[in-house]
């Protein structure tokens, strides 16, 4: 794991969105079709900006969220909504998508048909990450139920969150997948979790999933 520190948030995305674009670029030197997870919530967006110019062969990149919350498509908390409206735009709007909410259907009930969309693009070629100040990232929150078989090491592509911290139930890549991707970057903003993040370092992952797929992670934080 490697920690970079950045004079300003433009200049964390403009370099995240390069870096990504870069591993990209190598893991499409070696395979037909490569795989691109990203997160939602408030962070991503102006990597995004950045990552969806880049001169690349979208066509074959599959995008996924690393979790979905449980709303439709257009609803303003809906991870989807901000990945295609930042990402999948310009040039990357020919990539493949993924979603991990299927509407109208119990979460549960979609679980195996999504996994099996997922499974022949694992390993994550490219991975990014968010992280809440309560150390939780994609879905994945302390003390939520089912939290240590979502942690386990043989656990199953996708999880269901439900949590009393959180308006909806939602749908998370699980830790072996996150943890698995050959290309990993979390992308953190300001001094609340930067403090987090130091104090997940040493914490179980019971308390501070994040801690769980940090192996070989590249950390990129600004104020
Ligand atoms: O709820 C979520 O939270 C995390 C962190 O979001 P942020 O708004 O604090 O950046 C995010 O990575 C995840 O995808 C999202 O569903």
């Amino acid at each position: 794991m490697n920690i970079k520190e950045y004079a300003d948030r433009d200049m964390l995305a403009i370099d995240v969105a390069n870096a990504l674009a870069g591993d990209l670029e190598a893991a499409l030197l070696h395979h037909d079709t490569v795989s691109l997870a990203v997160p939602g919530g408030t962070t991503p967006g102006p990597v995004f900006d950045g990552l969806c110019a880049a001169d690349l062969e979208w066509d074959r990149v599959c995008v996924l969220p690393t979790d979905e919350r449980c709303v439709p498509g257009d609803h303003e908390r809906s991870n989807e909504r901000l990945i295609r409206d930042r990402l999948l735009t310009n040039r990357a709007s020919v990539a493949q998508y993924i979603p991990l909410f299927v509407a109208g259907h119990e979460p549960e009930a979609v679980l195996p048909e999504i996994e099996s969309l997922i499974t022949p693009i694992l390993p994550l070629s490219v991975l990014v990450l968010g992280m809440g100040e309560d150390m939780h990232t994609a879905s994945l929150f302390p003390g939520m139920e089912g939290l240590s078989a979502a942690l386990d090491s043989h656990a199953p592509t996708l999880a269901v969150a439900r949590t009393d911290v959180q308006p909806e139930a939602r749908i998370t890549l699980t830790a072996p997948v996150l943890e698995g991707a050959l290309s990993k970057h979390l992308v953190i903003f300001g001094e609340a979790k930067r403090n987090a993040f130091g104090r997940a370092t040493s914490l179980p992952p019971e308390e501070a999933p994040i801690a769980a797929v940090l192996s070989g992670m590249s950390v990129h934080w600004a104020e």
